[in-house]
């Protein structure tokens, strides 16, 4: 938690500066008020001041306590004000850097955290840490500058009488370390089984349909009920604990009303209070009030004692997460690419082991791509193609080996250099909520709309897209909900024709699209990219059999590069995986 203070902007200090100096005049104004009221019962006992000159003396006291409270809570309210606004800014912040940091991740550090626990470090802990920051600058100088002044006061007046709040700030502070010792520790699980439960019900909300299709609901509600239980047992726990200080609390102030009383009577009694039997009395109210007022200052620390260590949790995974440095990042010496030359991707003996993993996933993998070439990865599922591609805009890095672009090392040069040059095409056709313009847009943000109907046709997305209502600026669900699987494709495929990149990245972006759509989407594409390098991977052999090169991965290894004649001439798997798919007079008679 102390670690996130780093992020406090410097215009903060003097703000808190400025709390602490009005909370030591507040607590001087509120101790003041029971001087007054001290001062108010003596003037009852008077024998001097009597009739309309008393109830005058009486009227002004009161008067000065009037003033002395409405001062009182004007400090209340600028001191909440400001940090009300310190904690809003702090956090909003705070936000930004989360944001950010975890838009610099790789899928390594994605995958580390998980998107779930990801967006509770961003929301749920984002608001402990709030609410910490700001009961905080409300309370922690109120609070022990009370006590310490309020103690300073009584011990003055008289020490016998401060014996029984001694006592009380005793067992006060027993029965803080019980609740800090026995609760603190909890509180990191609760954050966990937040997480837990966050992942159950995006897993839930996203695969609905599957679920229902299944008639699964019974299995995913048990699981949802196991976390939900398990989060509620555990609040249950963590707040019975603390409420039964609240009783706790009560009974300690209660009790040392009665032993103030107690002692006071018999020290009026005994004449050893007070210079009459009315001063007394007024002592001893003094002193029930110091008393309250003291005790109230250690309820306000254990109420901080009990919200620091929960936001202290939370700060710690936020700053878990800004603390992350991304493996992939810019080189600090970035070498440029050389753009006066054909594009051209070349792997080196490339092998590659996800994090974690124990084994290579892909081993010496080299072949190079020309501009204009196609080239495409075909394998049975798990053979490692979407692994491949994913090397080229450096979504993971490679275990060992290079990956050139125009004959430098992509690890060499800039990120943003290098997705300049590509245009992605993802498996799953993924679109962002808003309207099919500002969904191409993202491919080029300063696309006119002819850019964008010559992207849409080529991608043969125009017909369906003139056909709904508002055209370009029709509405995209979420995630592209309100369009079908090749819709999408085809969407997304358009946001990539749109950038001109020199590298298209098909990943089975085909997939769902029917056999003619598919053959006239790359003919159309042949004509768009002849100065780009496609790089596709498909399970089909007819999106594929045209491509200048095809790799045939098999296990994580190459087993065979070449045209599709030639594979189909000497290569076993390729061949296994052709016949299986189309006829011999397909196969042989290879064209779009
Ligand atoms: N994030 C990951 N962490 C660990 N292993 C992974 C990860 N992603 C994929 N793998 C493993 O890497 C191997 C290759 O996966 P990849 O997705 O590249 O296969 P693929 O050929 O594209 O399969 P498909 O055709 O089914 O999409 C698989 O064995 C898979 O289990």
């Amino acid at each position: 938690m102390l670690k996130l203070f780093k992020y406090f902007k410097w215009w903060y200090y003097p703000l808190i500066v400025l709390i602490l100096g009005l909370t030591l005049i507040q607590v001087e104004l509120d101790l003041n008020l029971i001087d007054y009221m001290r001062e108010i019962i003596t003037l009852v006992g008077k024998a001097n001041i009597t009739g309309e000159s008393q109830t005058n003396a009486i009227l002004n006291q009161g008067l000065e306590m009037l003033g002395i409270s409405l001062l009182s809570i004007l400090i209340t309210i600028v001191v909440y004000y400001i940090s009300a606004r310190i904690g809003a800014n702090f956090v909003k912040h705070l936000r930004k850097q989360l944001y950010d940091r975890i838009h610099d991740f790789s899928m390594e550090e994605i995958n580390q955290f998980q998107t779930s626990s990801l967006i509770t470090r961003s929301t749920n802990d984002i608001t402990q840490v709030q609410m910490v920051v700001i009961v905080l600058l409300r309370l922690a100088f109120t609070a022990p500058i009370m006590a310490i002044r309020a103690i300073q006061k009584i011990v003055d007046i008289d020490l016998t009488l401060s014996m029984p709040i001694a006592v009380a700030i005793i067992v006060i502070v027993l029965m803080i370390s019980v609740i800090f010792i026995f609760v603190t520790p909890l509180f990191s699980k609760v954050q966990n089984l937040t997480d837990d439960l966050n992942q159950v019900t995006r897993e839930n909300l996203t695969g609905l349909r599957v679920v229902r299709a299944h008639n699964a609901e019974g299995y995913e509600h048990s699981k949802f009920k196991k976390v939900n239980n398990e989060l509620t047992r555990m609040n249950l726990y963590v707040n019975r604990a603390m409420q039964m200080m609240m009783p706790g609390m009560m009974l300690v102030m209660n009790g040392v009303s009665l032993a103030v009383t107690w002692i006071a009577a018999v020290m009026i009694q005994e004449q050893t209070l007070g210079a009459n039997p009315l001063e007394g009395i007024a002592i001893q109210s003094q002193f029930s009030i110091y008393g309250i007022r003291i005790l109230f200052a250690f309820m306000t620390l254990t109420m901080l004692f009990i919200m620091v260590p929960r936001g202290a949790v939370s700060g710690k995974r936020i700053y878990e997460v800004l603390n992350t440095t991304p493996k992939i990042k810019d080189p600090e010496n970035p070498k440029e690419i050389p753009a006066d030359q054909a594009v051209e991707v070349e792997f080196n003996d490339v092998c590659f082991k996800y994090p974690l993993a124990n084994e290579c996933v892909l081993e010496h993998i080299s072949f190079k791509a020309k501009a204009g070439q196609t080239v495409a990865f075909i394998g049975s599922t798990g053979s490692g193609k979407s692994t491949i591609i994913n090397l080229i805009p450096r979504f993971y890095d490679v275990s060992s080996g290079a990956i050139t672009l125009n004959g430098v090392d992509i690890r060499d040069v800039r990120q943003k250099d290098l997705l300049d040059y590509i245009g992605y095409i993802p498996q799953k056709g993924l679109l962002f909520s808003g309207d099919i313009a500002s969904n191409l847009r993202v491919g080029k943000p300063d696309a006119s709309e002819e850019d964008m109907q010559n992207a849409l046709k080529t991608a043969q997305a125009y017909d369906f897209v003139m056909e709904k209502e508002g055209g370009l600026n029709a509405d995209v669900a979420q995630g592209g909900k309100n369009f079908s699987g090749g819709q999408r494709q085809r969407l997304c495929i358009a946001r990539a024709i749109i950038k001109q990149p020199k590298i298209y990245i098909f990943d089975d972006s085909f997939s769902a699209l029917d056999y003619q759509t598919d053959r006239k989407l790359r003919a159309a594409l042949k004509e768009q990219t002849k100065s780009s390098i496609n790089f596709i991977v498909a399970q089909r052999i007819g999106t594929i059999m045209n491509a200048d090169q095809i790799i045939v991965l098999d296990k994580g290894k190459a087993v065979g590069i070449g045209t599709h004649q030639e594979l189909l001439a000497n290569n076993k798997v390729y061949q296994e995986m052709a016949y299986s798919q189309l006829s011999k007079e397909e196969l042989e008679n290879a064209s779009l």
